[in-house]
């Protein structure tokens, strides 16, 4: 396990084969840093919005993207849906914790070492804020996905890559936890159906909501979008 972060709680828990959850991979100082890095990301050139999904529904999560801009459902280099910004780039310290995420999940640092995400998204959950069962699959790449979460405990519910109901497995992700599903698991439906307002350690740096972070692999070219 890595010097860097404080000894786990809990082992990983294997979800699903490629699904793998690590309770309390971040100690609390890394979870403030987290949480200091995306308010910074918040003050850059493309804020947090609700994004607008094509039926016209807006999401509950506010969203914010790293080096490729997210909107449902494709990549761009800019946020057209927002402000036509440039959205800020992928940060090379985030890729690193990417890379030691997926060595603690699988065990596997070799396959780990050449992992290079280029997208992040960064959801902030307010109290009543959720996310319905989707798949992550408007990348081109079928590299895993790295989920960091902080503040408020939320339930997270993973499912199958068949339906967007059973079978699934219900999980409380806490402060500090990560999550990465790859492998058979990448394109597993998933989604948040609850925040447990209120559950979260104040010294993790937020006093209220959750901040969840994925990092994913695009697999488009830098000159595309
Ligand atoms: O908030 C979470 O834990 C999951 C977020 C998610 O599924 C997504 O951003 O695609
Ligand atoms: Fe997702």
């Amino acid at each position: 396990m890595s010097a860097l972060f404080d000894a786990l709680p809990e082992g990983p828990r294997t979800i699903a084969p490629g699904a793998v959850h690590l309770p309390g991979w971040l100690d609390l100082g890394r979870q403030r840093e987290l949480v200091e890095a995306c308010r910074g990301f918040g003050r850059g050139p493309v804020p947090y919005r609700s994004a607008r999904l094509p039926g016209g529904h807006e999401m509950s999560v506010q969203t914010l993207c790293l080096g490729w801009h997210w909107q449902p459902y494709r990549y761009t280099r800019t946020a057209d849906d927002v402000n036509g910004a440039r959205v800020l780039d992928f940060p090379g310290w985030l890729a690193a914790w990417g890379r030691r995420a997926l060595a603690d999940a699988y065990g596997d640092p070799a396959a780990a070492k050449g992992y290079d995400p280029d997208t992040a998204l960064v959801n902030f959950y307010a109290d009543s804020a959720r996310m319905g069962m989707h798949q992550d699959k408007d990348e081109q790449a079928d590299l895993p996905v790295v989920s960091l979460s902080v503040g408020d405990d939320c339930l997270f519910r993973f499912g199958n890559t068949a339906t967007r109901s059973k079978p699934y497995t219900d999980i409380r992700l806490r402060s500090g936890d990560l999550f990465v599903f790859g492998g058979p698991a990448r394109l597993a439906y998933h989604g948040v159906p609850r925040i447990y307002p209120g559950t979260a350690d104040p010294e993790c740096g937020l006093t209220g909501g959750r901040l969840n972070l994925t990092m994913r692999v695009t697999g488009l070219t830098p000159l595309a979008g």
